[in-house]
């Protein structure tokens, strides 16, 4: 089947191929690389932990998923009718509520493995072939503190590896919380350092990433030690302009006697780090043109609802995702994109419907993403060779499945 011939039968934005083309998506070989392992929380699981443990969670966010009612017949039904809205809140402001809740749940060993081994199921069941999982390592108890925490996490990574017959290759990122204390930071990059000196974990673990709620922390206070992680071999990810020039220490005076505002949009990029994550507000004249190459972890269902864009129509989600502030200059521009989940448990998400949204909102066909998820390989933290297996066996597949496509 020509290319032209791809987008008529997978294009169909409103109609019933809809279906067609997401359980086409589903069975792409996938590359993940931006997703929190809190944020992966199945609804079932946390509701079940919050029972077990007493806890009572913020009613406002922890709801079953609500349909778009006055919208119910503008578009063609079909099976995928579903996926069209989230009109849940999720806010900026709410999911960081909800970041707040959910570790109130995860407080031991067991239920830390148990997130773990779901997240790892439900990227597989995806065609997940290559995971970069990120989590802040946290103290759970007397019994789990920051090292016992990665390690549990770790731990799963190896038993799931090993239990799988075609194994989803997974990788471990050491997450940065902005918003807390420089301590912190520190602990973080000393322990991710030290861990990797094990022979266990010296491959696993791959990169630190800075996160967080975007409006507090300051990037001077952590960039010393990223600098170190750096220095030690670990790759660098960072969350950068998530929010219009994020950072508490943004002077308001622009007059010329006040000194030059601080930009941590630009800091971060003048920084190099290996990647930048989501970079919805990063304005063209900050980039040189060599930062201009780093890749973009973008995470379309995240950003369509920490900016609100589906809210101005009312929950269509891809009418929202194309409001998206960089998405289409960056489709047309081929820039370097890797396409995450970032929170599938709070945002309602899963890899294949950020594909699928975004074949959708920009007319993509699939020859077009599966180019885009092949790319976005080179882009992983994993050492060379893991890099050209990965390529290769992503290749394979994909050109199976289009092959099958074809003959039917
Ligand atoms: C919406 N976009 C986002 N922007 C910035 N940071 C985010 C995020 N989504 C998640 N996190 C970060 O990841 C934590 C949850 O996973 P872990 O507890 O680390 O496994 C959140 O508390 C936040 O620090």
């Amino acid at each position: 089947m020509r290319e032209t011939d791809f987008k008529r039968k997978y294009d169909n934005s409103n109609g019933p191929l809809a279906s067609s083309l997401y359980s086409f998506l589903q069975k792409i070989p996938k590359v993940e690389l931006h997703a929190h392992l809190n944020g992966c929380i199945r609804p079932d699981t946390l509701f079940a932990l919050a029972e077990e443990k007493g806890v009572t969670l913020s009613s406002h966010h922890f709801q079953p998923a609500k349909k778009n009612e006055n919208n119910q017949n503008r578009y063609h039904t079909d099976d995928e009718d579903a996926l069209l809205y989230n009109v849940q809140p999720r806010s900026l402001h709410d999911c960081f509520d909800m970041f707040a809740e959910i570790p109130r749940c995860v407080s031991d060993v067991t239920s830390l493995r148990r997130i773990t081994f779901e997240a790892l199921h439900d990227f597989a069941a995806h065609n997940v072939l290559y995971l970069e999982l990120r989590t802040t390592p946290k103290v759970l108890n007397a019994e789990c503190d920051k090292r016992q925490y990665l390690e549990t996490v770790l731990g799963v990574m190896n038993e799931f590896e090993q239990s799988r017959t075609r194994p989803m290759t997974c990788r471990l990122i050491v997450a940065i919380d902005r918003s807390l204390s420089e301590q912190e930071a520190c602990e973080n990059v000393e322990l991710a350092i030290d861990l990797r000196k094990s022979t266990l974990y010296a491959d696993r673990i791959v990169g630190m990433d800075l996160g967080g709620n975007p409006t507090r922390g300051d990037f001077r206070i952590v960039r010393p030690h990223l600098e170190r992680a750096r220095q030690a071999g670990l790759r660098i990810t960072l969350h950068c302009g998530e929010v219009a020039d994020s950072g508490a220490m943004t002077s308001d005076h622009d007059d010329e006697s006040s000194p030059p505002k601080y930009s941590e949009t630009q800091a971060m990029l003048e920084f190099g780090p290996d990647r930048l994550g989501h970079a919805l507000f990063v304005p063209n004249t900050l980039w040189s043109s060599q930062q201009r190459h780093i890749p973009v972890e973008t995470c379309p269902m995240s950003n369509v609802m920490t900016l609100e864009l589906a809210q101005h129509v009312r929950g269509h989600l891809i009418e929202g995702l194309q409001q998206h502030p960089q998405l289409r200059e960056w489709l047309d521009t081929q820039y370097p994109l890797a396409i995450g989940t970032d929170d599938p448990g709070v945002f309602d998400t899963n890899p294949t419907k950020e594909l699928w949204l975004l074949c959708r909102a920009f007319d993509l066909n699939v020859s077009m993403i599966c180019r885009l998820v092949e790319q976005s390989v080179e882009y992983a933290f994993c050492d060379e060779t893991t890099k050209r297996r990965l390529q290769k066996d992503i290749h394979e597949q994909m050109l199976l499945l289009l092959q099958s496509n074809r003959d039917k």
